[in-house]
């Protein structure tokens, strides 16, 4: 009988939720597991927002030690909320079946229209890429930071703090505000923020290899995989971090993968995109190569005038 497989966690319900999802996953092929759950950083500091804190892992730090001292095998993340570079010494291992990657506009009140000019509407988010977005489409929408986990921003947004929330389709429907959601946004408007909707199985280095097998086959979904690969190595060349509002998103049509990304700055007044299509196989090097037409094309320059603003 195989020791039960220890996954490491945040304790927030959309972070549970994945765990869960993790080791439904990992039952299907008969492997047990426990769920260890560890406070991080970003859990602790609820008052100053990611994009100051310095996003660098400020929600794997304490996990990845776990990670290195074996307490658990694999740490489970949103995949959009990863480093485009690991530490040394850790690895993503799996990458589970993507969700529907859209944003969604979600509000208690109804007959919310973010398209009418003449409706004052103001969007709760914390993100700098809607924010950015927001500004460049829809001008007359006006913004709210706000943060905490779902549960938190929905009390909030419903005390008066914002009409609407503008987030992500993946948690607002795990977490179970199906009903709520008013919009879903669109993918050339909203592309949404590398590997949003799928969730990051990552593990040291050193795991056993023959446990490391195991979790790949049960969780490991491919196409999701090429996927975020190209979308990762596009994300790693310019640098992402939540607090640079890039976005990118690949589809697979049979082995085809089409990736579209690009920068917008943070008064929207700009906004690059860029289109690579390519064999899946050469995920990594389609990531690359779109970045480099998006630099080109004058993300350079926003991305340069960003890092001045977030500097000061
Ligand atoms: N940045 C927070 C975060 N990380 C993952 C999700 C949602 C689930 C997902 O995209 O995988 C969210 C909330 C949101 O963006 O609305």
């Amino acid at each position: 009988m195989n020791k039960p497989i220890r996954i490491g966690t945040r304790g927030s319900k959309l972070a549970l939720w994945q765990a869960y999802h993790v080791a439904d996953l990992l039952k299907v092929k008969g492997l047990a597991s426990e769920i260890v759950i560890i406070e991080t950083k970003g859990d602790k500091i609820l008052d100053v927002s990611i994009a100051k804190i310095g996003s660098k892992g400020v929600f794997t730090e304490e996990l990845e030690m776990q990670l290195s001292s074996g307490e658990i095998d694999i740490a489970v993340h949103s995949a959009k909320d990863m480093q485009s570079r690991l530490p040394d010494g850790f690895e993503i291992i799996a990458f589970t079946e993507r969700e529907e990657v859209n944003d969604i506009i979600l509000s208690h009140k109804e007959g919310i229209d973010y398209k009418n000019a003449d409706q004052s509407l103001v969007l709760g988010t914390s993100s700098t890429r809607r924010v950015a977005t927001l500004k460049h489409f829809y001008p007359h929408i006006q913004t709210v930071e706000i943060r905490g986990n779902l549960q938190t921003r929905i009390a909030k947004m419903e005390s008066g703090v914002c009409d609407a929330l503008l987030l992500a389709y993946a948690g607002a429907h795990r977490m179970g505000y199906d009903d709520l959601i008013r919009f879903k946004l669109s993918l050339d408007e909203f592309t949404p923020a590398v590997g949003q909707g799928s969730v990051a199985l990552e593990s040291s280095s050193n795991l056993d290899p023959v446990v490391k097998n195991q979790i790949i086959e049960a969780c490991h979904h491919r196409e999701t995989g090429y996927r975020l690969l190209a979308e990762r190595a596009f994300l790693r060349v310019l640098e992402g971090g939540c607090s640079i509002p890039v976005f990118a998103l690949a589809d697979l049509e049979k082995d085809i993968l089409h990736l579209k990304g690009g920068i917008v700055s943070l008064d929207g007044r700009k906004r690059i995109v860029q289109k690579v299509s390519g064999s899946a196989i050469q995920a990594e090097e389609l990531g690359k190569k779109l970045a480099d037409l998006v630099l080109s094309d004058g993300g350079e320059e926003i991305l340069k005038e960003i890092k001045k603003l977030l500097k000061k």
